[in-house]
């Protein structure tokens, strides 16, 4: 059996299905002759780890535990009195991280996952894979920063994996993965990426308001931490980012043609994600039901959507044709337009219209 230590920066909604999954899967990677062991796990503020992270793991019981209690509210270092494990804090804590990923890089191929939303573990990231380690990515930040960094954290693509940073669970990088390495040239990606936005064109599209639904977007999960990052446009803005340097384009973020859903009064800069929410939001309720009142009297649907063609990389919201096939999306549903963005990859690949594939 094949053990491979992990290590879980961010334990967050998207860290806590990671943690149940692991153990959901117990018996299907004991087939695949594959055990993963636990070692730690961190937020923003502590690190629980294991005494002896060379033997032990954290048992399944304590795993759930610790989603229990941070889905609670409640620290980390509240699971210290359930024994089992050392807490390290601030600054401590990424020290100990890289000790950990001196001490078992290269000899076991240690997994450093970020579920994290945070811009701050892209240092622990490249020393970790300086290190020997493997890295794997929900959080698009780090390799959305400078592409010094970029070329870093790609460096050796065998070890590292990023699907979740784009289409969610869905196989988006692994199919642009595959198609450049078989040698196919890709022309142009387009796609409407976000969970988020395409619920809350659909749900708005059915007369809700505006404010309403971007707060079920957040109760439901589909949203970053602070939702202006998707109505920003920047979360797509990062998934562009990631797709167009696989592309092969040395761009930065500030290439990208970024479309806000918000005015920069209700900006990061002027209030708080609190705010927004309480009272910000509201005040784009008539603007949005305007937009969507004027694309409807023209047979048309708001759809936020990506594009990447030759040196060319934007997003932003765009009237489309209801039949067309990102105006038949639904919700956050991701199936349809990934499985669109993929055919539209292939249409540019192949040369042929889009007809003749589906
Ligand atoms: N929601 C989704 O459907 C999807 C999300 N993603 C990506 O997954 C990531 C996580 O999303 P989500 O779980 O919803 O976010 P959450 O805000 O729920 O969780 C983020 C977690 O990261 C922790 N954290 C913050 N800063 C640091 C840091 N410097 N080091 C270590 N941990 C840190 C937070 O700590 P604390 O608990 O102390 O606040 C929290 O536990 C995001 O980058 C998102 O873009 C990707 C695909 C789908
Ligand atoms: N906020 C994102 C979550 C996944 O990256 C989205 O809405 O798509």
């Amino acid at each position: 059996m094949k053990s491979i230590p992990v290590l879980l920066l961010g334990c967050g909604g998207v860290g806590r299905q990671l943690l149940e999954h692991v153990v959901n899967c117990r018996a299907l990677h004991s087939q695949q002759g594959l055990v993963l062991r636990v070692l730690g796990v961190c937020d923003s503020r502590s690190l629980l780890v294991v005494d002896d992270v060379a033997t032990k793991g954290m048992q399944d019981s304590f795993l759930m535990e610790i989603c229990r209690a941070k889905s609670s509210g409640s620290s980390l270092s509240s699971l210290l009195r359930l024994g089992q494990c050392q807490i390290f804090k601030d600054a401590e804590m990424m020290d100990k991280v890289i000790d950990i990923a001196g001490l078992l890089g290269r000899s076991t191929g240690l997994a450093v996952a970020d579920c994290s939303a945070s811009s701050e573990t892209v240092n622990i990231l490249k020393q970790a894979v300086g290190l020997g380690c493997c890295i794997v990515l929900a959080n698009k930040k780090p390799l959305t920063c400078g592409i010094e960094a970029y070329e870093k954290l790609i460096s050796n693509f065998r070890r590292i994996r990023f699907e979740s940073t784009v289409g969610a669970g869905l196989p988006v990088i692994a199919s642009v993965t595959r198609l450049l390495a078989s040698g196919d040239p890709i022309y142009r990606i387009i796609g409407s990426l976000s969970g988020t936005l395409g619920y809350v064109m659909s749900e708005v599209e059915a007369g809700k308001l505006f404010s309403e639904v971007v707060q079920a977007a957040k109760s439901l999960g589909f949203t970053e931490p602070d939702p202006r990052d998707d109505l920003s446009g920047m979360d797509v803005a990062r998934k562009a980012l990631i797709l167009a340097r696989l592309l092969g384009q040395q761009i930065n973020m500030n290439d990208i043609k970024v479309d806000s859903l918000y005015p920069e009064e209700l900006g990061p800069n002027s209030m708080t994600a609190e705010d927004f929410l309480r009272c910000g939001l509201s005040s784009i309720d008539r603007d949005f039901q305007e937009r969507v009142r004027v694309a409807s009297s023209n047979g048309k649907v708001l759809r936020y959507v990506c594009m990447i063609e030759g040196s060319r990389c934007e997003v932003g919201l765009q009237e489309l044709p209801k039949d067309s096939p990102l105006g038949r999306l639904r919700g956050s549903d991701n199936v349809d337009h990934t499985i669109w963005c993929i055919l539209n990859i292939a249409r540019a690949t192949l040369s042929r219209p889009l007809a003749k594939i589906v």
